[in-house]
């Protein structure tokens, strides 16, 4: 007998019918059996329930519409709810629009990310890859241990425990996938029964049989139905799972994103590229896999089985064969689409970059008209991209016909070959084969059992090479997978070194100076005050190059109202200390210590280049608190409004419409109204101590003072960092930078103190000596004039003293000069320069004529203001 239906089994209703039956027998007589009291008693107990669950029912409802209110109102003022738990309740705008959907999240604790370190930092020696190495240069992206290595580390991130979201659906979807294998084995063996009845002419049977098939068909589809979904579910869920996981590790008070960048460089500037983009990929690929080779894999066992029942041992040593000889064959043959796929992933990435770049900065290079340069840096960006396509799909061209071709067509004449074994070679064609040695008695009875044999065995060698077919597609999918993963992988690894500041020394030799292998420095919070004790100020280094230094030693102490000006050239470190305070760059050496919290009570840093964020007008004063926050601190929209008013803003609120109005705000406001808008945050925050970089640049002088004398009389200790020496007034100290013939010594002067005053006493002492010599100095040079007019004359012709102006600056004579001067020298050289030259030299005397006059001039201005101001003297 061929391969028999094992599906025939008591009919559902039947067994349905008689359990109803036995259970309502069961309660009946129990009914019958209890008391009245009892029964009276079930019914109040009954009655209870309802009310109570009516009352549940109200009471729950209730609080869902003070939730979704609640929802709607977090969602307009861009907050959230921070949980005891640490976790935070954020609402999303979820279908309608007045519809939100409530969403937990956990933060990551620290002792997951200690647990995975040793994953991502430091792998087994097995895998291949060195241990802190960010990207791993040594593994290419491919089907390897590093590889293996590499996903199951993701996957601990993305399936957690046994019993979490992600396992559970991948564990659904498994289910689906076993079913949809089983359904096809129903499928075939329907199908082979079908042919049979309708070539034994047997009318009810067959109409019996094509209703079972439209019944199977419907379960198939929503079989494959759910298939795809959860396929989706899951992808969805590790991105969640993932994104969730780096987001935490990107974003927090280690300020890993700002070192990922400046200090570490493990990832270029496309940490967005890898975080969006790659991870998205990587988990469509993951979810992908599970079912275009886990599924096809289990296919091939349940199907080779089958056939091997049905065929024979013969049939089966041959399939192996297949498998075996064609894997070898494509995997030999088959591109390294790993490594391809991630090179496509860079390149796609960096031009995303330099479009993300240009609409960063598209007012600066719409004024500088820079649009063809810039086209000229995306055009040459695309064509590196296309060029590597093209090659890319040319690789994938050659080998797709090679594979379409063994897996679709060589794979079937075999079959058609395997399934003619149980007719042409009965004695090794298993089941099939014994259908064949046994006599039968109706009339054609041999060839409709070969036919129905023939058919059911032909479809399991379609699903069967259906299934090998995926399992050879799902090993390129598996290349590509694992260019992602190797993408995925590099970026948490690269976190995870950040957070841990795990850079270890280069082997045989030591680090550089000022590397980050190398950090000694110590770091103090909760001082009352700014304190920097022998501190290297170094602009830091992609590891493991050494830092630069820009000044060797700096110690300074800013107490409570000890306004500090950091003053000094260009590029000399004045923003390098805010940033080491700040925690920005590491402290190589000494000791830094400030107070602990940043915000209220604590210190605040107002980069030079103002930041506005998204959100209303109210989140760019309050920034960056949310209004969550604000409401915490018991502040209103008023106390903002005042706020505005001190920093000359507060126009802003009726002028933008309210203070719920969302806009671009970097490109609302101007430059000095951004300027404001931070000293707005500062007044807002109220720290005890603040760090303003070139915050009021932009601002007119007399508001500047006014936004500093309210700063001050707010409490707010001021270090600030200009290149404006006018700023002095507003300070008590100035620590001047850049002093010294190498530019990086430095000086701390108390502004205003006996030792300053006596300094610029000396200074204009200097001055007024310099002053008195100015009418000595004006005959000296009137009396050079005359001398060089009358060497002119013994030159050339005579030129009457009278003719000279007498303003001793004149400037024909002086051209005359020049010209005798220039015509000797012609004569001395034998002549030979050029009118160009003679018109350079013209400019470069009137230049140094104009230089003398200037320095006059500034020098009596200098002394006039030493003498006039009252800061100084
Ligand atoms: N992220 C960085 N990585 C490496 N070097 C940097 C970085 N940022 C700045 N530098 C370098 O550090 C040096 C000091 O920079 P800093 O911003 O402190 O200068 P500054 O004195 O504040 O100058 P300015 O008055 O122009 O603002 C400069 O030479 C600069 O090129």
């Amino acid at each position: 007998m061929a391969a028999q239906s094992t599906l025939r089994h008591t009919p559902a209703e039947e067994v349905i019918a008689a359990l109803i039956d036995k259970y309502t027998d069961l309660i009946r007589t129990k009914l019958r059996s209890t008391s009245r009291t009892t029964r009276l008693l079930a019914t109040v107990a009954l009655a209870t329930s309802i009310i109570l669950a009516g009352e549940g029912a109200r009471r729950r409802w209730k609080r869902k519409r003070e939730e979704r209110e609640e929802g709607r109102k977090l969602v307009r003022s861009n907050s959230w709810l921070h949980n005891k738990d640490g976790s935070r309740t954020i609402y999303v705008p979820y279908k309608a629009r007045d519809r939100t959907a409530k969403v937990v999240i956990h933060t990551t604790k620290n002792l997951t990310f200690q647990a995975h370190r040793r994953l991502f930092l430091d792998p087994p020696k097995r895998s291949g890859l060195p241990a802190g190495h960010v990207p791993p240069t040594q593994t290419k992206p491919g089907m390897n241990l590093a590889f293996l290595h590499q996903f199951l580390s993701l996957m601990h991130i993305a399936v957690p425990r046994w019993n979490s979201k992600e396992a559970v659906l991948l564990l659904s979807h498994g289910a689906f996938l076993m079913l949809r294998t089983y359904m096809s084995l129903v499928v075939a063996r329907l199908d082979g029964e079908i042919v049979r009845d309708l070539i034994a002419g047997n009318g009810k049977i067959f109409v019996w049989g094509l209703a079972k098939w439209c019944g199977f068909g419907g379960f198939a589809a929503y079989t494959n139905a759910m298939i795809k979904f959860l396929e989706r579910k899951v992808s969805i869920a590790f991105r969640t799972r993932l994104t969730r996981y780096i987001h935490d590790l990107y974003l927090n008070d280690n300020l890993n994103y700002y070192k990922l960048l400046n200090l570490d460089g493990g990832l270029g500037q496309q940490a967005d590229q890898f975080i969006t983009h790659d991870l998205a990929q990587f988990c469509d690929a993951a979810a992908n896999l599970y079912s275009s080779l886990g599924k096809p894999v289990v296919d091939m066992c349940v199907f080779n089985y089958q056939l091997y029942r049905s065929l024979g041992p013969l049939a089966f040593v041959a399939l192996l064969a297949n498998y075996s000889l064609t894997s070898r064959l494509l995997k030999r043959l088959s591109p390294s689409f790993g490594k391809m796929k991630a090179g496509e992933t860079k390149r796609e990435g960096a031009f995303r970059a330099l479009h993300a770049r240009l609409i960063a900065n598209a007012e600066e290079i719409a004024f500088y008209r820079g649009s063809e340069t810039e086209k000229g840096f995306l055009n040459d960006q695309f064509e590196s991209l296309r060029t590597y396509m093209d090659r890319f799909y040319l690789t994938r061209i050659r080998y797709n016909m090679l594979e379409d071709f063994i897996l679709k067509y060589s794979w079937s004449a075999y079959g058609y070959l395997l399934s003619s074994l149980p007719v042409f070679l009965p004695t090794w064609g298993g089941l099939g084969g014994l259908s064949e040695q046994v006599e039968h008695t109706a009339k054609g009875g041999r060839e409709r059992s070969r036919m129905k044999d023939f058919v059911t065995n032909k479809r399991l060698m379609l699903s069967l090479s259906e299934a090998g077919g995926r399992v050879m597609y799902a090993i390129k999918d598996l290349g590509a997978l694992a260019g992602h993963t190797s993408r995925v992988f590099t970026l948490i690894a690269a976190l995870h070194r950040v957070h841990a500041h795990e850079y270890p020394a280069p082997k045989h030799k030591r680090p550089e100076r000022y590397s980050l292998a190398d950090v000694k420095g110590t770091r103090q919070h909760n001082y009352d005050g700014v304190r920097l004790e022998n501190v290297p100020i170094v602009s830091p280094a992609f590891w493991p190059k050494g830092g630069n230094e820009l000044i060797p030693m700096l110690s300074m102490i800013v107490c409570r109202g000890d306004h500090l000006l950091i003053s000094g050239p260009n590029g000399v470190g004045k923003s390098a200390i805010a940033r080491i305070v700040a925690g920005l760059w590491p402290v190589y050496e000494g000791l830094v210590s400030r107070p602990s919290s940043t915000g209220q009570d604590g210190i605040m840093f107002l980069p030079q280049r103002p930041y506005l964020s998204i959100g209303t007008l109210r989140d760019q004063v309050i920034y960056p608190d949310g209004e969550a926050d604000m409401s915490e601190k018991w502040k209103s929209d008023r106390d903002l409004q005042a706020v505005l008013d001190l920093a000359r803003l507060g126009y802003l609120p009726e002028r933008e419409g309210g203070w719920d109005t969302r806009k671009e705000w970097k490109d609302v406001l101007s430059g000095g109204e951004k300027q404001r808008m931070a000293i707005a945050r500062l007044l807002y925050h109220e720290p005890q101590f603040a760090f303003i970089d070139e915050g009021t640049s932009a601002v007119s002088s007399d508001v500047e003072g006014l936004l500093y004398d309210t700063c001050k009389e707010r409490g707010i200790t001021l270090i600030t960092i200009s290149t404006r020496a006018s700023l002095k007034k507003y300070h008590k100290y100035n620590l001047v930078l850049g002093l010294g013939e190498d530019g990086n010594e430095w000086e701390f002067q108390g502004i205003g103190t006996e030792t300053e005053k006596m300094h610029a006493r000396r200074e204009l002492e200097i001055l007024q000596d310099k002053l008195e010599q100015v009418e000595s100095w004006k005959a000296r040079h009137a009396e050079i004039e005359r001398e060089l007019a009358k060497v002119w004359v013994a030159g050339g012709g005579e030129l009457p003293l009278e003719d000279a102006p007498e303003d001793g600056g004149a400037a024909a004579p002086a051209a005359a000069v020049e010209e005798g001067v220039a015509r000797e020298e012609d004569e001395e050289r034998g002549g030979g320069e050029t009118e160009a030259e003679e018109t350079h030299d013209e400019a470069d005397y009137q230049e140094a004529q104009e230089e003398m006059a200037d320095e006059t001039e500034t020098e009596t201005e200098e002394g006039e203001a030493a003498q006039g101001s009252g800061v100084i003297v």
